[in-house]
Protein backbone atom coordinates (compact mmCIF):
# COMPACT_ATOMS: atom_id res chain seq x y z
CA UNK A 1 0.00 0.00 0.00
CA UNK A 2 1.46 3.65 -0.70
CA UNK A 3 1.79 5.40 2.33
CA UNK A 4 0.02 8.66 3.15
CA UNK A 5 2.28 11.26 4.08
CA UNK A 6 1.45 14.95 5.53
CA UNK A 7 3.73 18.16 5.23
CA UNK A 8 2.64 20.27 7.98
CA UNK A 9 5.04 23.69 7.10
CA UNK A 10 5.49 27.47 5.28
CA UNK A 11 5.69 27.65 1.69
CA UNK A 12 7.95 28.64 -1.19
CA UNK A 13 6.33 30.00 -4.24
CA UNK A 14 9.97 29.73 -6.10
CA UNK A 15 9.06 25.90 -4.95
CA UNK A 16 12.77 25.18 -3.51
CA UNK A 17 11.47 24.71 0.49
CA UNK A 18 8.74 24.11 2.59
CA UNK A 19 5.51 22.40 1.28
CA UNK A 20 6.77 22.50 -2.07
CA UNK A 21 9.96 20.92 -1.87
CA UNK A 22 7.94 17.93 0.59
CA UNK A 23 5.22 17.32 -1.94
CA UNK A 24 8.01 16.84 -4.57
CA UNK A 25 10.17 14.68 -1.89
CA UNK A 26 6.91 12.16 -1.11
CA UNK A 27 6.27 11.99 -4.73
CA UNK A 28 9.67 11.15 -5.76
CA UNK A 29 10.12 8.55 -2.66
CA UNK A 30 6.95 6.74 -3.70
CA UNK A 31 4.57 8.35 -1.04
CA UNK A 32 1.24 9.91 -1.40
CA UNK A 33 1.61 13.67 -0.26
CA UNK A 34 -0.73 15.79 1.27
CA UNK A 35 -0.35 19.16 3.20
CA UNK A 36 -1.14 21.99 6.26
CA UNK A 37 -0.20 25.47 5.63
CA UNK A 38 1.09 26.92 8.52
CA UNK A 39 2.40 30.18 7.06
CA UNK A 40 2.28 31.67 3.61
CA UNK A 41 5.99 33.03 2.77
CA UNK A 42 7.03 35.49 -0.17
CA UNK A 43 10.15 34.10 -0.88
CA UNK A 44 12.70 32.69 -3.93
CA UNK A 45 16.42 31.83 -3.88
CA UNK A 46 17.07 35.21 -2.59
CA UNK A 47 15.80 35.09 0.58
CA UNK A 48 12.18 36.35 2.28
CA UNK A 49 10.23 39.31 1.55
CA UNK A 50 7.42 38.90 3.65
CA UNK A 51 5.80 36.20 6.11
CA UNK A 52 2.26 35.81 6.81
CA UNK A 53 1.21 33.30 9.35
CA UNK A 54 -1.94 31.72 9.35
CA UNK A 55 -4.27 31.75 12.54
CA UNK A 56 -3.39 28.86 14.40
CA UNK A 57 -7.41 27.76 15.02
CA UNK A 58 -6.70 27.43 10.95
CA UNK A 59 -3.83 25.15 11.45
CA UNK A 60 -6.11 23.29 13.48
CA UNK A 61 -9.21 23.45 11.23
CA UNK A 62 -7.09 21.79 8.35
CA UNK A 63 -5.64 19.26 10.53
CA UNK A 64 -8.92 17.83 11.90
CA UNK A 65 -10.38 17.95 8.62
CA UNK A 66 -7.74 16.45 6.72
CA UNK A 67 -7.33 13.80 9.53
CA UNK A 68 -11.01 12.82 10.42
CA UNK A 69 -11.33 11.75 6.79
CA UNK A 70 -7.73 10.51 5.62
CA UNK A 71 -5.14 7.58 7.39
CA UNK A 72 -1.57 9.25 7.85
CA UNK A 73 1.43 6.97 7.74
CA UNK A 74 3.56 9.60 8.51
CA UNK A 75 4.35 13.30 9.31
CA UNK A 76 6.97 16.08 8.46
CA UNK A 77 7.17 18.86 10.44
CA UNK A 78 8.81 21.99 9.29
CA UNK A 79 8.27 26.17 9.32
CA UNK A 80 5.87 26.58 12.97
CA UNK A 81 5.72 30.70 12.61
CA UNK A 82 5.36 31.07 16.44
CA UNK A 83 4.59 29.04 19.68
CA UNK A 84 0.68 29.32 19.03
CA UNK A 85 0.89 27.57 16.04
CA UNK A 86 3.12 24.87 17.52
CA UNK A 87 0.54 24.75 20.65
CA UNK A 88 -1.83 23.67 17.65
CA UNK A 89 0.25 21.36 16.09
CA UNK A 90 1.03 19.80 19.59
CA UNK A 91 -3.27 19.52 20.28
CA UNK A 92 -3.73 17.69 16.92
CA UNK A 93 -0.78 14.98 17.68
CA UNK A 94 -2.55 14.36 20.98
CA UNK A 95 -5.55 13.90 19.80
CA UNK A 96 -5.00 11.84 16.88
CA UNK A 97 -1.52 10.37 17.03
CA UNK A 98 -0.51 9.88 13.75
CA UNK A 99 2.63 7.74 13.62
CA UNK A 100 6.17 8.27 12.70
CA UNK A 101 6.53 12.25 13.22
CA UNK A 102 9.60 13.59 11.77
CA UNK A 103 9.92 17.17 13.08
CA UNK A 104 12.84 19.34 11.12
CA UNK A 105 13.24 22.24 13.77
CA UNK A 106 13.09 25.19 11.15
CA UNK A 107 14.05 28.18 13.08
CA UNK A 108 16.09 30.47 10.19
CA UNK A 109 15.91 30.33 6.93
CA UNK A 110 19.92 30.21 4.74
CA UNK A 111 19.06 33.34 3.47
CA UNK A 112 19.33 35.06 7.34
CA UNK A 113 15.60 35.48 7.45
CA UNK A 114 14.23 34.24 10.88
CA UNK A 115 11.20 31.56 10.20
CA UNK A 116 10.57 30.82 14.15
CA UNK A 117 9.71 33.45 16.68
CA UNK A 118 12.54 33.58 19.41
CA UNK A 119 10.49 33.15 21.70
CA UNK A 120 8.74 30.15 20.30
CA UNK A 121 12.27 27.95 20.76
CA UNK A 122 11.49 27.03 24.42
CA UNK A 123 7.65 25.84 23.52
CA UNK A 124 9.13 24.29 20.81
CA UNK A 125 11.48 22.37 23.09
CA UNK A 126 9.29 22.25 25.81
CA UNK A 127 6.10 21.24 24.35
CA UNK A 128 6.67 19.45 20.67
CA UNK A 129 10.03 17.16 20.92
CA UNK A 130 8.97 14.30 22.97
CA UNK A 131 6.00 13.93 20.95
CA UNK A 132 7.61 13.41 17.43
CA UNK A 133 9.35 10.10 16.86
CA UNK A 134 12.53 11.87 14.83
CA UNK A 135 14.23 15.25 14.95
CA UNK A 136 16.59 16.96 12.59
CA UNK A 137 18.31 19.81 13.87
CA UNK A 138 20.90 21.57 11.82
CA UNK A 139 23.61 22.57 14.06
CA UNK A 140 22.55 26.17 14.94
CA UNK A 141 19.26 24.53 15.73
CA UNK A 142 20.67 21.82 17.56
CA UNK A 143 22.79 24.60 19.45
CA UNK A 144 19.89 26.90 20.12
CA UNK A 145 17.34 24.21 21.57
CA UNK A 146 19.94 23.00 24.08
CA UNK A 147 21.02 26.87 25.32
CA UNK A 148 24.51 26.07 23.86
CA UNK A 149 27.34 27.04 21.14
CA UNK A 150 27.50 25.55 18.26
CA UNK A 151 30.08 22.87 17.42
CA UNK A 152 32.35 22.48 14.63
CA UNK A 153 33.61 18.57 14.67
CA UNK A 154 31.92 15.07 15.24
CA UNK A 155 32.91 14.36 18.81
CA UNK A 156 30.95 17.40 20.12
CA UNK A 157 27.96 16.47 17.74
CA UNK A 158 27.61 13.30 19.30
CA UNK A 159 27.82 14.89 22.88
CA UNK A 160 25.06 17.04 21.37
CA UNK A 161 22.87 14.55 19.89
CA UNK A 162 23.55 12.70 23.34
CA UNK A 163 22.11 15.96 25.15
CA UNK A 164 19.20 16.15 22.62
CA UNK A 165 17.92 12.86 23.56
CA UNK A 166 18.30 14.13 27.39
CA UNK A 167 15.83 16.45 26.17
CA UNK A 168 13.36 13.86 25.30
CA UNK A 169 13.67 13.27 22.03
CA UNK A 170 13.92 9.86 20.60
CA UNK A 171 15.85 9.80 17.45
CA UNK A 172 17.81 12.89 16.33
CA UNK A 173 19.74 13.18 12.76
CA UNK A 174 22.23 16.37 13.81
CA UNK A 175 22.90 17.77 10.39
CA UNK A 176 26.22 18.64 9.44
CA UNK A 177 25.45 20.52 6.45
CA UNK A 178 26.87 24.02 7.90
CA UNK A 179 30.59 22.40 8.56
CA UNK A 180 33.41 22.67 5.68
CA UNK A 181 34.84 19.48 4.17
CA UNK A 182 35.37 17.13 1.04
CA UNK A 183 32.13 15.25 2.94
CA UNK A 184 28.87 16.53 4.33
CA UNK A 185 28.69 14.14 7.57
CA UNK A 186 25.70 13.54 9.58
CA UNK A 187 25.09 12.12 13.04
CA UNK A 188 22.02 9.50 13.48
CA UNK A 189 21.43 8.74 17.36
CA UNK A 190 18.69 6.23 16.74
CA UNK A 191 17.12 3.28 19.13
CA UNK A 192 20.30 2.87 21.36
CA UNK A 193 23.20 3.36 18.34
CA UNK A 194 24.86 6.00 16.88
CA UNK A 195 26.18 6.16 13.52
CA UNK A 196 27.99 9.07 11.17
CA UNK A 197 26.51 9.26 8.16
CA UNK A 198 28.93 10.04 4.82
CA UNK A 199 27.90 11.58 1.60
CA UNK A 200 30.17 13.51 -1.00
CA UNK A 201 29.63 17.16 -0.88
CA UNK A 202 28.21 18.52 -4.04
CA UNK A 203 29.80 21.79 -4.87
CA UNK A 204 26.66 23.41 -5.78
CA UNK A 205 24.65 27.00 -5.13
CA UNK A 206 21.70 25.23 -5.40
CA UNK A 207 21.20 24.40 -1.53
CA UNK A 208 18.09 25.98 -0.88
CA UNK A 209 15.82 23.22 0.73
CA UNK A 210 18.00 20.65 1.87
CA UNK A 211 16.86 19.97 5.13
CA UNK A 212 13.01 19.97 3.90
CA UNK A 213 13.94 17.99 1.32
CA UNK A 214 15.94 15.50 3.74
CA UNK A 215 13.67 15.13 6.28
CA UNK A 216 10.57 14.77 4.00
CA UNK A 217 12.08 12.16 2.23
CA UNK A 218 12.55 10.43 5.80
CA UNK A 219 9.09 10.52 6.52
CA UNK A 220 8.23 9.15 3.16
CA UNK A 221 10.61 6.19 3.48
CA UNK A 222 10.18 5.47 6.96
CA UNK A 223 6.96 3.94 6.48
CA UNK A 224 8.32 2.11 3.47
CA UNK A 225 11.80 0.56 5.09
CA UNK A 226 12.32 -1.90 8.21
CA UNK A 227 13.96 0.81 10.58
CA UNK A 228 14.44 4.39 10.96
CA UNK A 229 18.42 3.94 10.17
CA UNK A 230 18.09 2.40 6.81
CA UNK A 231 15.14 5.18 5.44
CA UNK A 232 17.38 7.55 6.88
CA UNK A 233 20.34 6.40 4.97
CA UNK A 234 18.83 6.18 1.74
CA UNK A 235 17.03 9.56 2.25
CA UNK A 236 20.54 11.27 2.59
CA UNK A 237 21.35 9.23 -0.78
CA UNK A 238 18.20 10.37 -2.34
CA UNK A 239 19.06 14.28 -0.78
CA UNK A 240 22.56 13.64 -2.96
CA UNK A 241 21.32 12.62 -5.84
CA UNK A 242 18.86 15.70 -6.00
CA UNK A 243 22.08 18.07 -5.35
CA UNK A 244 23.30 16.72 -8.37
CA UNK A 245 20.61 16.69 -10.52
CA UNK A 246 20.04 20.30 -9.68
CA UNK A 247 22.97 20.76 -11.96
CA UNK A 248 20.29 21.08 -15.03
CA UNK A 249 18.06 23.76 -13.59
CA UNK A 250 17.63 26.80 -14.15
CA UNK A 251 15.85 28.58 -11.21
CA UNK A 252 16.68 32.21 -9.93
CA UNK A 253 19.69 34.24 -9.57
CA UNK A 254 20.06 32.74 -5.43
CA UNK A 255 20.52 29.91 -4.02
CA UNK A 256 18.39 27.65 -6.10
CA UNK A 257 15.90 24.61 -5.37
CA UNK A 258 17.38 20.78 -5.57
CA UNK A 259 15.84 18.64 -8.32
CA UNK A 260 13.51 15.97 -7.53
CA UNK A 261 12.86 13.63 -9.85
CA UNK A 262 10.73 10.29 -10.89
CA UNK A 263 10.67 9.37 -14.46
CA UNK A 264 7.98 6.81 -15.35
CA UNK A 265 8.44 6.99 -18.55
N1 LIG B 1 26.72 20.71 -0.68
C1 LIG B 1 26.24 19.62 -0.11
N2 LIG B 1 26.52 18.40 -0.59
C2 LIG B 1 26.03 17.27 -0.02
N3 LIG B 1 25.19 17.29 1.03
C3 LIG B 1 24.85 18.48 1.57
C4 LIG B 1 25.35 19.71 1.04
N4 LIG B 1 24.82 20.74 1.77
C5 LIG B 1 24.04 20.17 2.70
N5 LIG B 1 24.08 18.83 2.60
C6 LIG B 1 23.32 17.87 3.41
O1 LIG B 1 21.98 18.36 3.37
C7 LIG B 1 21.31 18.05 4.57
C8 LIG B 1 20.76 19.33 5.15
O2 LIG B 1 21.83 19.98 5.78
P1 LIG B 1 21.88 21.44 6.31
O3 LIG B 1 22.75 21.42 7.52
O4 LIG B 1 22.29 22.34 5.17
O5 LIG B 1 20.35 21.66 6.69
P2 LIG B 1 19.49 22.94 6.80
O6 LIG B 1 20.37 24.09 7.21
O7 LIG B 1 18.35 22.58 7.68
O8 LIG B 1 18.97 23.20 5.32
P3 LIG B 1 17.91 24.31 4.77
O9 LIG B 1 17.61 25.28 5.88
O10 LIG B 1 18.57 24.94 3.59
O11 LIG B 1 16.72 23.57 4.32
C9 LIG B 1 22.35 17.34 5.44
O12 LIG B 1 22.23 15.93 5.24
C10 LIG B 1 23.68 17.83 4.88
O13 LIG B 1 24.72 16.93 5.20
C1 LIG C 1 8.72 27.56 4.26
C2 LIG C 1 10.16 27.28 4.52
N1 LIG C 1 10.49 26.26 5.32
C3 LIG C 1 11.80 25.99 5.57
C4 LIG C 1 12.79 26.75 5.00
C5 LIG C 1 14.25 26.46 5.34
O1 LIG C 1 15.01 26.26 4.26
C6 LIG C 1 12.40 27.82 4.14
N2 LIG C 1 13.33 28.62 3.53
N3 LIG C 1 11.08 28.05 3.93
Amino acid sequence: MIPNVLSIAGTDPSGGAGVQADLKTFSANGAYGMSVMTALVAQTTTGVAEVHELPPEFVTSQLVTLLDDVRVDAVKIGMLANADVIRAVVAVLDRYRPPNVVLDPVMVAKSGDRLLAPDAVEVLREELLRRVDFVTPNLPEAADLLGEQEVRDADAMGAQAERLVGLGVKRVLLKGGHLEGESSVDLLSADGGVQLLDAPRVTTTNDHGTGCTLAAAIAALRPQRPDWSTAVRESKDYLTAALRAAERLDVGRGHGPVHHFHQWW
